[in-house]
């Protein structure tokens, strides 16, 4: 417990996420062995590890994408270990994915608006007997998605299908597809990746803003070191289906054990 100005106690707050002992199996591999890890309010958390050390599977079954075999995962100290991708998509975690999942025959814009959930439209009684209802709230979704695509530079691209964007444009679709349901814990699996310089400056200080002025919490699995190190504080390391340190990006560039998990997995850390 936690003294307060005032001399009272108060409940410490519990963390934005929290999971514990999670274990998941494929057949005979474990690529979650009892990972246990938290992640606090208004963090950019960075997690890293060699290829296979189970980040991905991490993301899966935080998400609801898989259901661990056993272990819990918490938000604000509420277990939604058992809710689907959009149960937990509507207790505001949201996600990217390593390989940019746009629907390509689409505009960029109508990417944007498909996001938001439970529009009316979608009803169709809606549609027959309040179409003025209809029109409003698609009006006001399309504001909205104009703004977030100005946000990450994308106006002139709103009717471009998104099939034809590059890689880093793709991935700054991504994370202005997060920001349409105005998530409070965003996952990022490899933000970097295939996105050039240019594009990744935007994309750190499009996260950096968020952070600092919106307070949405930010957990990215990254291979780029240098990204890594200058954006997130702080930065666990997985290796073999659990955490094995987590600490300041310094503590973690110079952690032996750091290194012998990246050499023992045969990828270097750089
Ligand atoms: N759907 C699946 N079926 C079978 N095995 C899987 C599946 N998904 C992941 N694995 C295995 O689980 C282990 C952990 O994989 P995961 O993708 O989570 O690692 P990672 O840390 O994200 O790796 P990378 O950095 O290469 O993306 C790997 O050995 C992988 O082959």
């Amino acid at each position: 417990m936690q003294k307060t100005d005032d001399g009272q106690h108060a409940h410490k707050k519990p963390p934005v996420l929290e999971v514990r002992d999670l274990v998941k199996n494929f057949g005979g591999l474990r690529a979650l062995n009892r990972c246990s890890l938290k992640v606090a309010e208004g963090t950019i958390t960075g997690l890293i590890g060699p290829n296979g050390a189970g980040k991905t599977t991490l993301f899966n079954a935080i998400t609801g994408f898989f259901q661990p075999d056993s272990g819990r995962v918490l938000t604000d100290g509420q277990d939604i270990t058992s809710l689907p991708p959009h149960g937990v998509f509507n207790r505001g975690i949201c996600r990217t994915f390593q390989i940019p999942r746009e629907h390509g025959t689409m505009t960029v814009l109508e990417n944007l608006m498909l996001v938001v959930p439970d529009q009316a439209g979608e009803r169709f009684w809606n549609c027959w007997f309040r179409p003025e209802l209809v029109h409003r709230q698609e009006r006001e979704i399309r504001d909205r998605a104009m703004e977030v695509l100005d946000f990450v530079n994308l106006t002139h691209l709103a009717d471009e299908l998104a099939g034809r964007l590059s890689g880093g444009q793709k991935k700054l679709l991504e994370l202005a597809r997060t920001l349409m349901a105005e998530p409070r814990l965003v996952l990022l699996d490899e933000p970097a990746a295939g996105v050039n310089r240019t594009l990744m400056k935007r994309l750190s200080e499009n996260i950096e803003y968020l952070r600092r002025e919106r307070g949405i919490t930010f957990l990215l699995i990254e291979h780029d070191m240098d990204l890594v190190m200058r954006l997130c504080d702080p930065v666990i390391v997985m290796s073999e289906g659990r955490r094995l340190m987590e600490g300041h990006p310094e503590e973690v560039r110079n952690d032996p054990h750091v290194l012998e998990a990246y050499l023992g997995g045969q990828y270097g850390a750089a």
